[in-house]
């Protein structure tokens, strides 16, 4: 900042009289500076008085000659100014003095500058009034809200920012008691100034109230107000923040879903409890390091780059099937990190959850029963057997006409899928698929299950009437499972339907036709039966017009395989597992099995084997003892005590020649070239281990 000094007042003094000027010189000099005061000095330039206007019309009205020197007229009482007084001292000076106009002096006592008291006044205003401006300028400018009172607590300035902030006009307190306007504030006596907080509206305010030193020697007060609701705001949003981040810590370790969380380097930020339990990992092993690193299976630097969501990908890591959500952080458009979301247990429910609301949106009609429905078409049965394709283009042409069909086959072997299937490929398709297990309905009342009854049919008031299984199949197909347990009087009945295609209701007289394709299946002899005289022989033909007889398992053992894999497929997507399949010793033992329950079987020691499998991979050890046993497998794994004692490599031994056997039907050479050994070393070995 520029010091200001007296100079910056004065008048410079260019020329100075002498004692020996004449008046004429002096009105000269007086004209040509135009000053009414001129300053006289002595032979070494040190002022020695004044020579002023009314020295001259003195000399003037004295009718002295212009040639009179001046020197008998000055004025030597004169009052100088030191060129070193500071302003300060000058403004108390000039607001004592007397004189009018004073001369500057340096220290040799020579005349540099003249000030007079009206131009020294006239500067310090000027001075005021831009200090004054200045002021006003940083207050009006400031953030703060400001005002001023004076000795007697009178406002007496106020900001446009503080009629802002708290919502007054200027006039409205200008010149009123500091108490009026702000009756709770209390006012500092002993310090200097005091702080306080208050809410004024809405809003908080921080106020400074100090005191000033006036003019006056008195002091007024300066009141500072700033704003902090918009501090307090943030310090609750940060509050607000922290709890929501405790609660979502909460949240998170608790969630069963693994979130794993990475920064836009791909850093690992976060990563949930749950996620690190199911990798067996910690805190230490991920955190900060590249997510490629760790877990490189998410692609969640894909994200990262795309900058697009991904949103249900599935996929597998060692053996455990998984939902990945992969979603990317925005702030302010750019891409912050990216969080990976993984859904891997009660895959399952959320499925089965899916299902029911596809259904639910499809609307309620679709959701009706799907037993009244076919389920199956030739495609899904699954078979690579030359026998069983014979069988499903066979199937497929009859599946044309409304001939009635006899399947037969040993439990287990797929009748009533082939029944489904036919009926899937005939032009009932869209029509009912009604199936009667004829075993399992009680003998007495299978007639109405067939026939359905009229109300009264039964005593007691309960008996509405029912609708039987020929009445809800109509323009469809009848299933008639299990037919070689069908009473002989029912035989006849249905014989009787079959011929005429119209029958009563069970405590009916109104005849009733109907339009359905019959499929009856067994897996009984029924030739036999009709021998023995328990199966009609009439009806035996009326239903063999066209018969389709589906092999046997252990006669398409080729399929063996192909069908384990479309059960473990299914049964991982219904049970979220993620079996690959079998280890070859278990795949051997399934060959060698006989399957007497045929697919039913089969398929039941597949979703038992995955119950148990470890690792995504189904071991000879988790098939069923019975099994094992019938194929000599068991040799090996059970733990009684006798078989125990033999050595593993005996029993690997007497294992493996039972095998041969198994598989050579008995066939001894056979079995040898199986074993590679010879047909005497097979019969010492037969003996050692007793097998006959
Ligand atoms: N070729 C196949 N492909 C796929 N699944 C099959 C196949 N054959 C049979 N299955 C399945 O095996 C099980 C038994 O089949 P199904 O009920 O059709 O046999 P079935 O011969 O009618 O038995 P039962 O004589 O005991 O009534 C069902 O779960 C069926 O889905």
């Amino acid at each position: 900042m520029k010091i200001e000094t007296i100079r910056s007042f004065m008048t410079p003094v260019e020329e100075s009289l002498t004692r020996e000027h004449t008046l004429h010189e002096a009105i000269v000099y007086m004209n040509k500076y135009k000053l009414n005061t001129l300053p006289v000095v002595n032979s070494a330039n040190k002022l020695i008085g004044v020579f002023t206007r009314s020295i001259l019309y003195q000399m003037l009205l004295s009718q002295e000659s212009m040639d009179t020197p001046i020197g008998k007229y000055i004025k030597k009482d004169i009052g100088t100014i030191s060129e070193h007084t500071t302003v300060e001292q000058l403004e108390d000076d000039i607001a004592v003095s007397e004189v009018g106009t004073g001369f500057v002096i340096n220290d040799e006592g020579i005349p540099i500058g003249l000030i007079s008291k009206s131009e020294a006044v006239k500067s310090f205003l000027q001075k005021t009034r831009i200090l004054k401006e200045q002021l006003e300028t940083i207050l009006q400018n400031s953030n703060l809200g400001a005002f001023m009172a004076d000795d007697a607590q009178r406002i007496i300035f106020i900001n446009d920012k503080l009629e802002k902030m708290i919502g007054v006009d200027e006039r409205t307190i200008l010149y009123k008691k500091l108490l009026d306007v702000f009756p709770d504030w209390t006012i500092p006596i002993g310090q200097n100034e005091v702080h306080f907080q208050k809410k004024i509206g809405s809003q908080t305010f921080m106020i400074r109230l100090s005191k000033y030193n006036m003019t006056n020697g008195k002091q007024g007060f300066i009141a500072l107000f700033q704003n902090i609701s918009e501090l307090e705001n943030m310090a609750q949003e940060l509050a607000t923040i922290k709890t929501l981040k405790s609660l979502l810590q909460t949240v998170i370790e608790h969630s069963y879903d693994g979130l794993v969380m990475i920064n836009e380097a791909g850093k690992i930020t976060f990563t949930s409890p749950s996620l690190l339990e199911l990798f067996d990992l910690h805190q230490n092993q991920v955190a900060e390091f590249p997510i490629d690193e760790i877990f490189p299976h998410f692609e969640l630097m894909k994200v990262l780059k795309t900058g697009v969501a991904e949103i249900s990908d599935f996929m597998e890591i060692k053996g455990i099937n998984y939902i990945v959500h992969r979603i990317p952080v925005y702030q302010d458009e750019q891409i912050i990190g990216a969080i990976g979301k993984i859904v891997y247990r009660q895959l399952h429910e959320v499925r089965e959850t899916f299902k029911r609301y596809e259904r639910k949106e499809m609307g309620e009609t679709s959701t009706r029963k799907t037993p009244e429905s076919s389920r199956f078409s030739f495609d899904e049965i699954i078979s690579k057997d030359p026998q069983m394709e014979k069988l499903f283009k066979s199937g497929m042409k009859a599946a044309k006409g409304k001939t009635t069909i006899l399947i037969r086959g040993e439990s287990g072997t797929g009748k009533e899928l082939f029944a489904h299937a036919i009926h899937s490929s005939s032009n009932r398709k869209n029509a009912p698929f009604i199936t009667v297990n004829c075993a399992a309905i009680p003998e007495d009342l299978l007639e109405s299950e067939f026939f359905g009854y009229e109300e009264g049919a039964f005593t007691g008031a309960k008996h509405k009437g029912k609708i039987g299984k020929f009445d809800l199949a109509n323009g469809g197909t009848l299933f008639l499972d299990e037919i070689g347990d069908m009473s002989l009087q029912l035989q006849a009945k249905l014989l009787r339907v079959l011929q005429e295609r119209e029958f009563y209701r069970v405590g009916g007289t109104e005849r009733i036709t109907v339009d359905i394709r019959i499929i009856a299946a067994t897996n009984r002899g029924l030739e036999e039966m009709v021998e023995k005289g328990e199966f009609r022989e009439d009806l035996f033909y009326r239903l063999n017009v066209i018969s389709f007889e589906i092999p046997p398992l252990r006669k398409r053992k080729g399929d063996i395989l192909l069908l384990t894999e479309s059960f473990i497929e299914g049964l991982n997507k219904q049970n979220g597992t993620s079996i690959t399949g079998w280890d070859p010793l278990a795949e051997q033992a399934l060959l060698q099995h006989d399957w007497p329950g045929n697919v039913r079987e089969l398929r039941n020691v597949c979703e038992r084997a995955m119950v148990f499998a470890d690792n995504g991979m189904i071991h000879v050890e988790d098939l069923p003892d019975y099994l094992l046993k019938k194929i000599g497998f068991i040799l090996l794994l059970e733990d009684n005590k006798t078989e125990l004692e033999k050595p593993l490599l005996e029993r690997a031994e007497e294992m493996a020649i039972r095998v041969a056997l198994k598989k050579a039907d008995g066939n001894k050479s056979e079995a040898c070239k199986l074993l590679g050994i010879s047909r005497s070393v097979l019969y010492d070995k037969l003996k050692k281990y007793e097998v006959f």
